[in-house]
């Protein structure tokens, strides 16, 4: 009523004063002079609604009152509802692991997964754990030595492919079924990919989809964040400006973008949008989700086909194997995966050490040779001590290159990218074998003997490329005629001289945007991102400057050929 007012309570000869005694300041209340304390304007109307009509005051008084239990107890009613929409389910484990985005190792969901994992066959003799800054991972339960044992085991049987994931859908998953048949009807090539990722949406999002499925338990512990660029925020996202990173991610964000606006009516037929709060029943932060997760796990079993036939007669590439992708990458990793006869194992590498590893070690594998800027991409974080060292580009045809359109054509065809990766190798920079043909495509010309022949009738074959009289019909055929050339030094001149200006472009871009993106880094909020960025920025500018090093070097050395200074003499 009166505020922090205070007043002096001693008077000396009728005036207050309490020099002496100022323990007797005190705050104002209803017995303190009127002259001194003045009540605050809402109490004045208060009081003076109470004493002119003391029925409203009553019902002031009393609602005052209800008003405090209501909200008491809406309070309590907030604090032990559990959530029942599934939406909010969702939002809630989303919270849960919001601070690592991985789960921890002592939740139920883990405990039940490896339950799962157990009843269905899962033997292993390692332990999955929080380890620091990579979420869950494999560690040992005691002493082991490096022998070539199998320490965990997977049946086929929870293996997932498209394959395996098409026939669920057929028995149990009517309308993940449905989403399939419609876009195969639209006439869409459904890739292992597609087929993955609309199985992880539904499994995570569809009611009912979930629930009763075989796969619950391995969906359950699936990252709820990530933490690759395509999930960074404008900031973060800025600190990778005048990387090869850069115009990837932009060019991943919105393809994605595109894909998922071309699904979201499929989506919405999963269930009413009504039953989910108003929203998408898939957002593109799932779509992101499911994508990510994917590329983040999944294992390529392509090359090692030889090994199994007993993989209940399907071929796919791509495979999930809940437990064993537990397991985080590594540059000197104790372990690897093999497939077996009726299961994938994990063993320890042998070595010649007799040491043993000892009980609470991380068991990691490889992921494979991968640079910074590719475990950047797919995975969110990168190493220090990395060896792998690689960049891309675009083809660079030249800005008048009239056959660009045939020669774009004739590499689609080939199933040649387009794009030229340089990677670090046997101390050098070098091409790639795919990116050495591309190459060789962009700096041909009409002059050396090359035409295209366009077969608008045949869509299943639709360019030619003749070199001289000769028709190249496989690209081995190619890399033997470009090969046995005469003019072979002045092509890979040209190839040289062509690199090097993109690696110069590239580094240049990069030392122009470092000052700024480092005085970004500085003030901005110190985070694992910001360090993997700045691992992977020192890691570009060093190969780049080493790239043109060394292309200067094979430039200048193919320069002194015969063949080429003749080629120049009479250019000129
Ligand atoms: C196949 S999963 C491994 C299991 C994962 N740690 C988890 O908690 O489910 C791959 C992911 O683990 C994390 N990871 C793997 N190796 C890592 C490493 N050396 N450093 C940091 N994170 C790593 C990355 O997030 C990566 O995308």
């Amino acid at each position: 009523q009166f505020g922090s007012q205070i007043y002096c309570n001693h008077t000396v000869n009728e005036v207050r004063n309490c020099t002496d005694y100022p323990q007797l300041i005190i705050p104002c209340d209803v017995t303190a002079p009127a002259d001194i304390c003045t009540p605050t304007v809402i109490s004045t109307f208060i009081h003076r609604i109470t004493v002119n009509t003391p029925f409203f005051g009553v019902i002031f008084y009393h609602a005052h009152w209800a008003f405090l239990g209501v909200t008491l107890l809406g309070f309590i009613y907030a604090m032990i509802k559990s959530p029942s929409d599934r939406l909010y389910d969702d939002l809630d484990d989303e919270m849960d692991e919001e601070e690592e985005g991985f789960l921890m190792a002592n939740s139920p969901k883990l405990q039940e997964f490896l339950s799962w994992a157990q009843e269905r066959g899962v033997i292993s003799d390692i332990q999955v754990q929080d380890i620091p800054d990579k979420g869950l991972g494999f560690v040992t339960k005691r002493n082991v030595t490096r022998d070539n044992s199998i320490v965990a085991y997977i049946p086929y049987s929870i293996l997932l492919n498209a394959t395996k994931i098409s026939r669920y859908a057929k028995d149990k998953a009517p309308k993940l079924e449905e989403t399939f048949n419609a876009l195969m009807a639209e006439g869409k090539h459904l890739s292992e990919r597609d087929i993955f990722i609309l199985f992880l949406l539904y499994e995570r999002l569809a009611p009912g989809g979930e629930t009763s499925s075989l796969w619950k338990a391995y969906i359950d512990i699936l990252p709820r964040t990530l933490h690759t660029p395509l999930f960074y925020d404008p900031t973060l996202r800025a600190c990778l400006d005048g990387t090869s990173l850069k115009p990837a991610v932009d060019a991943k964000y919105n393809k994605l973008k595109k894909e998922y606006e071309s699904l979201r009516s499929l989506f919405n037929k999963w269930s009413k949008v009504e039953d989910a709060g108003g929203h998408d029943v898939v957002t593109f932060e799932h779509f992101r989700w499911a994508d990510g997760v994917f590329w983040s796990r999944v294992l390529s079993f392509g090359s090692r086909f030889q090994t199994i036939d007993s993989i209940e007669g399907d071929l796919d590439d791509f495979h999930l194997v809940p437990f064993l992708d537990f397991a985080n990458h590594s540059l000197t990793p104790y372990a690897r995966w093999e497939i077996g006869t009726e299961g994938v194992e994990l063993i320890l590498t042998k070595s010649d050490s007799l040491e043993p590893i000892t009980s609470d070690t991380e068991i990691c594998i490889s992921y494979g040779d991968k640079p910074n800027s590719e475990l950047l991409f797919v995975h969110g974080f990168t190493l220090s001590d990395n060896p792998w060292s690689a960049i891309s580009f675009p083809v660079p045809f030249y800005d008048d290159d009239e056959l660009a359109k045939a020669k774009l054509l004739f590499m689609q065809y080939h199933g040649i990218k387009h794009l030229v990766s340089l990677a670090r190798k046997k101390g050098g920079a070098e091409l790639s074998h795919d990116s050495t043909r591309a190459m060789w495509i962009c700096v041909l010309a009409e002059e050396d003997g090359i035409k295209f022949k366009l077969n608008h009738n045949d869509p299943s074959h639709p360019i030619d490329l003749f070199i001289g009289n000769q028709i190249i019909p496989t690209l081995d055929v190619f890399d033997n005629v470009i090969n046995s050339m005469e003019l072979l030094p002045v092509i890979e001149f040209r190839v040289m001289e062509s690199v090097l200006e993109n690696v110069e472009y590239l580094l240049s871009h990069l030392k122009q945007t470092n000052e700024q993106v480092l005085k970004m880094m500085e003030h901005g909020r110190n985070s694992r991102e910001l360090e993997y960025v700045r691992i992977y920025r020192e890691d570009e500018y060093k190969f780049l400057e080493f790239a043109v090093e060394d292309f200067t070097r094979k430039r200048d050395a193919l320069m002194t050929d015969e063949v080429v200074q003749r080629f120049m003499l009479n250019d000129q």
